[in-house]
């Protein structure tokens, strides 16, 4: 009998304490956590419950206070380009042009020159930008350099993303063709998404799973299971009940944290 594949992502018992002017902050408490290859997985929880923490933990620009973050069974102990982040903000660099941004990560871990404009075109191309391939991220729309920043990271062959918000900054039709876009790149890539988002509709439209997190500490609460069909229709009367459950979810833990 074959072994069972482990899972791509696993955090156990993960705790993250801030000292801040004397004071600990437990932006994370005792987080467990599996995420297999090629899921889609969106947190959602109140703002300050940890969801960026626990982001960048598995991203490694943070070390974990307690517990233990692997992937692919080994420890993470640092950033690494199998795990890319893409940030409500781009991160773009912007005297780099659409090209050299895309091609920055293989350059800079030594690949060839012509290896390099390979992978470039491919993921120009994948994200719909062959037009603004030598432009300045300066001449484009907030939707585009999004794209840019998601090609990047592909192309620095990454096996996880870890989006932190990123459609938080758009406007809603932008935000709807990036999310059906997204969710293509996916479909075609088998690519393992880690989604931080604010929107329960966001949340449901993306995801395989979503967890949900509370705050006063940050800890997480619920792993629920969307089964939903794909494309997925959010005036349906599934949609919404499920919309109305994580809406309730979220909100009684708003208020136990008040109480
Ligand atoms: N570098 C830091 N130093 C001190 N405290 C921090 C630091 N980073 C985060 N925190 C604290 O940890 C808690 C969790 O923050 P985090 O940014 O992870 O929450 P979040 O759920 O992503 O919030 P939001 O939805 O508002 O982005 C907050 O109380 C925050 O103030």
């Amino acid at each position: 009998m074959s072994e069972p594949t482990p899972p791509i992502l696993t955090l156990n018992n993960v705790g993250k304490t801030f000292e801040m002017q004397g004071q600990r902050i437990e932006a994370l408490h005792d987080a467990n956590l599996e995420i297999y290859k090629g899921e889609f997985v969106c947190l959602i929880g109140a703002s300050g419950c940890g969801k960026s923490t626990l982001l960048r933990i598995v991203a490694g620009f943070e070390t974990a206070t307690t517990g233990e973050v692997l992937m692919w069974n080994q420890p993470i102990k640092g950033p690494d380009p199998s795990r890319g982040m893409v940030f409500q903000d781009y991160g773009l660099f912007p005297w780099l042009t659409v090209r050299d941004n895309i091609g920055f990560g293989p350059a800079s871990r030594g690949r060839p020159r012509r290896e390099i404009k390979e992978t470039v075109d491919h993921f120009v191309d994948l994200v719909g930008l062959k037009r603004f391939a030598d432009v300045y991220p300066h001449q484009l729309s907030g939707g585009m350099k999004q794209r840019v920043a998601i090609a990047r990271v592909l192309a620095n062959e990454a096996e996880v993303v870890l989006m932190d918000e990123p459609f938080g900054a758009l406007d809603a039709m932008t935000r709807e063709r990036l999310q059906d876009e997204l969710l293509d790149l996916w479909e075609r890539t088998k690519l393992t998404v880690l989604f931080v988002t604010h929107s329960i509709e966001e949340a449901i439209v993306l995801s395989k799973r979503v967890i949900v997190m509370s705050a006063g500490p940050g800890r997480i609460d619920n792993d629920i299971a969307i089964d939903l069909p794909r494309p997925r229709d959010v005036s349906s009367g599934e949609f919404n009940e499920l919309r109305r459950s994580l809406s309730t979810k979220l909100h009684s833990h708003h208020a136990k944290v008040a109480a």
